[in-house]
């Protein structure tokens, strides 16, 4: 059925293309017969907006009737064409080049889909290859629809037309064979040829559709940039009077932000507007009220307006408002960080007439939730204010009538998808609910619990878990030297992982729980429990994994630690809820398979099928440590405590873990600074919208579910602390979780699951921009708010610097993991210091 199901959207899919490329043909006079008489007729699917006889043809097919021609000339220039092709000697690619030659172009090869990207960045722009040809015969080899991707994602990159070469009995095989590469970002394919005249025609074909869009879109930008720099207030609607487009003086003066997706123009502007808009009229003046965000009072302007369309029917509708008699009302906007303005400016949908009979409903039910009290004293507040006052009230009652107040929505922010895709591909996975993806895909031999799903061999921080059951408790000279050092920030957390061959979990637990914190006074229990407890979670990490094994759950717990030496976390927390918090921190990632839990759904794992999807890796985690500890009286850290302190530690515990989950990122990060940084100048969302200091305010920590917010926010900063580490432990940290990533990309692929994040395919990732994108995104706003908590503002300094240090590497063209260890000099910084080290048994 499914199957079906699909076919028939495929092949609606092909026949509305089919149609559009009819009518289009119908609308410039084409007469280029039935859609098969013009495959026939041509070596390759005509995918571009041209689809002219072999001859140079750019600038020829008509201009849009509202771009001036002169706008749209392009002096025509010498084809630049880039071939991607991994077999040295491919007579396929000699063809391409020869063509371009005789047709008065230039034409270069590279052999790796790496190759083709590092001459995409480096080349100025002026260099940018028109044509790329990318040889997707061999999938095994060169995976052309990645490569695609990748270009696309590439700044720049949009007009260069992408050709993917298939080989012709896979062409003859399949009717659909195109999809895939068009999905991908390939404009045309092509079968393998070496006809020197097909090869012609096509690159001819292909610069003349480049520069034609090309010159469009510059058109069109350079349209859109006069508009914005017009004093008047000007506005673009479709045809369903969405405003697509709103210059800067509407934004200012009605309050608006610039990057806003497309509204109902009746948000904004009054009856005679409106009247207008749906009359058709061509031309027209009349005066229209504009009702402003910021301000209670609608302004009237003198307007006039114009219905633009390339047929008799209206595409947009442009209205152009004097600014003259406009009041303006410059709203505090201040520079805003894009995720901080993200993270609460949830849109409420428009508003309706019916609204207000509906809140005056909910004030006669009979419910007791403080949100319905607000939202019952906020519709009694609408009663007699002018109308939009009461539009902004109906707005704010929209929001909190959402049951997910603190969860910012991933906004689809255009300047990041196409500026920095591995950003996107990163803070998108770290960030989505959307974990599971439909494609389907049957486990194979599931189990029970996470498989350990590579063999240490694979991985490249490969430690021996022998003998784990046997630790020595006493730790003597450069062992003891090493953890007498355990709280300071630059602890050397890789030397102790080799010092300890890998058990650096149960040394350092011992060292601080045992001895600086003392939790075995505070859970009443003795060292050799504790010991116990230690050593078998750290059994319970994967030492297989690069990134999450034992190592970062001693980096996790020591930097909750240090965390806890801060005299306002000293003063606000009790010796249990500092207990609570080193457990916590040591097994939050017990048992973790080294896979996201985006990939568990989507492999169906048994853990995934058990907690629904919901938050699966951190629920595994906070059960597991429990089952590990209830289940033997050894390890039992907890069989001493009476009922309700268990009850309170467990609820600690289990608590931190969860908060772990970057899903849940921005509700912990928002509800943390509304409740601690709230009074300085204007609302506590102005305060998270402005890059003004801000105000620390620490009076809610007499409140216990305000101490909460902190415990949750220690355990997340210390979570991601690398990024906030000194610099070559914060670079070698990255090198572990790209190496994880790559790993988990490449298992999608073997298995052949959704691919989680794209972009983290060894071959063409950036890790400089993937730790630029983290930072910018997860780590900075975190830890500014953290850091001025608990007066630690090194973890801002060291995040600011690695920051800079990355785009230092990104401007210097550094991207993947071997070209970043190559910049910096070494191997691995890590393979540097094993080197150096003595181990704890010497
Ligand atoms: N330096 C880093 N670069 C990119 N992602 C990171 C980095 N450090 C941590 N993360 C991600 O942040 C996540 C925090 O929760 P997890 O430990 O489950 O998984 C972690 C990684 O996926």
């Amino acid at each position: 059925m499914n199957m079906l199901a699909g076919e028939e959207a495929s092949i609606e899919l092909v026949q509305r293309w089919l149609q559009r490329r009819d009518s289009d043909d119908t609308d410039t006079g084409s007469s280029s017969g039935s859609p098969g008489a013009r495959a026939g007729r041509r070596s390759s699917l005509a995918l571009t907006p041209e689809d002219e006889p072999l001859v140079d043809v750019a600038n020829r097919s008509p201009p849009p009737a509202h771009i001036p021609n002169a706008m749209l000339y392009t002096p025509p220039e010498p084809l630049e064409l880039l071939c991607v092709f991994p077999e040295r000697a491919s007579r396929v690619c000699a063809a391409a080049c020869s063509a371009v030659a005789r047709a008065g172009g230039e034409a270069r090869s590279v052999r790796s889909a790496r190759d083709a990207l590092d001459a995409l960045r480096r080349d100025s722009e002026a260099k940018l290859p028109h044509v790329i040809v990318v040889d997707a015969r061999q999938p095994q080899t060169l995976d052309a629809p990645l490569l695609a991707r990748a270009i696309r994602g590439t700044k720049n990159t949009q007009h260069i037309i992408l050709i993917a070469i298939v080989k012709k009995s896979a062409y003859l095989k399949d009717d659909f064979v195109v999809l895939p590469y068009l999905d991908a970002g390939f404009n045309r394919v092509m079968v393998e040829t070496l006809s020197a005249t097909a090869w012609c025609a096509e690159v001819l074909q292909c610069r003349a559709a480049g520069a034609s869009a090309r010159a469009q879109v510059a058109a069109v930008a350079a349209l859109a940039a006069a508009v914005d720099r017009c004093r008047d207030l000007v506005a673009v609607t479709d045809d369903q009077q969405r405003i697509l487009l709103a210059n800067k003086s509407w934004c200012r003066v009605l309050g608006w932000r610039g990057d806003e997706g497309p509204r109902p123009l009746s948000e904004t502007a009054g009856g005679e507007a409106m009247r207008q808009a749906s009359s058709g009229a061509r031309d027209w003046e009349a005066p229209v009220t504009l009702r402003r965000r910021a301000a209670p009072d609608p302004i009237l302007l003198p307007c006039r307006g114009a219905a633009i369309g390339l047929t008799k029917s209206t595409s947009h509708i442009v209205f152009v408002c004097e600014q003259t008699h406009a009041v303006e009302t410059e709203r505090g906007r201040g520079s805003l960080h894009s995720i901080r303005r993200g993270s609460l400016d949830v849109r409420s949908v428009a508003s309706d007439g019916l609204r207000r009979t509906s809140l005056a409903k909910l004030q006669g039910l009979p419910l007791e939730a403080p949100i319905t009290k607000v939202i019952s004293l906020l519709s009694a507040a609408t009663e007699g204010a002018p109308p939009s006052t009461v539009a902004c009230i109906e707005r704010a009652v929209d929001m909190l009538r959402t049951s997910e107040l603190y969860s910012p929505q991933m906004r689809d922010d255009p300047k990041m998808r196409v500026e920095d895709p591995v950003a996107t591909d990163l803070i998108g996975a770290l960030l989505s609910r959307e974990q599971v993806n439909s494609n389907l895909f049957f486990m194979q031999g599931p189990t029970n619990t996470l498989s350990s799903r590579r063999s240490s061999n694979d991985s490249t921080v490969v430690r021996s878990q022998t003998n784990r059951t046997n630790i020595k408790h006493k730790t003597t000279g450069q062992l003891r030297e090493l953890l007498d050092t355990a709280l300071s920030w630059d602890f050397e957390i890789f030397r102790l992982e080799d010092m300890t061959r890998g058990r650096p979990l149960a040394h350092l637990g011992l060292a601080l729980m045992g001895g600086r914190f003392d939790i075995c006074a505070a859970l009443e229990c003795d060292e050799r429990t504790l010991l116990h407890w230690l050593t078998i979670i750290e059994t319970n990490y994967h030492s297989g994994n690069t990134y999450h094994n034992s190592t970062h759950a001693a980096d996790v717990l020591q930097a909750v630690a240090y965390f806890l030496e801060k005299d306002r976390l000293k003063s606000v927390l009790e010796p249990l809820e500092a207990a609570a918090a080193l457990l916590a921190a040591a097994a939050h990632d017990v048992d973790h398979p080294g896979t996201s839990s985006a990939f568990l759904c989507n492999a169906r794992h048994p853990l995934a099928v058990l907690y629904n999807d919901v938050s699966v890796l951190e629920s595994h985690h906070a059960a597991l440590t429990f089952k590990i500890t209830l289940n033997d009286n050894r390890v039992n850290i907890f069989k001493n405590l009476d009922r309700d302190t268990y009850k309170q530690v467990r609820h600690n515990v289990i608590d931190m873990i969860l908060a772990t989950e970057m899903t849940k990122h921005f509700e912990h990060l928002a509800k943390f600074v509304n409740v601690f940084y709230a009074k300085s100048s204007g609302s506590k969302e102005d305060n998270m919208h402005t890059d003004e200091p801000l105000a620390l305010d620490t009076t809610a920590l007499s409140l216990p579910e305000n101490v909460i917010l902190v415990k949750r926010m220690m355990i997340k900063c210390a979570d991601v602390s690398n990024a906030s580490r000194p610099q070559k432990f914060a670079f070698e940290w990255a090198r572990r979780i790209a190496e994880e990533y790559f790993l988990q990309t490449d298992e999608e692929k073997a298995k052949d699951l959704p691919v989680v994040m794209p972009m983290f395919d060894r071959a063409t990732c950036s890790i400089p921009r993937s730790q630029i994108g983290f930072i910018d995104y997860i780590i900075i706003d975190m830890m500014e708010a953290w850091a001025a908590f608990i007066d630690m503002p090194e973890l801002v300094n060291h995040a600011r610097s690695n920051h800079a240090r990355w785009r230092e590497l990104d401007e210097a063209g550094v991207s993947t993991l071997a070209d970043v260890w190559r910049a910096l000099g070494h191997s691995s910084i890590h393979g540097q210091l094993q080197a150096a080290q003595p181990t704890a048994e010497e």
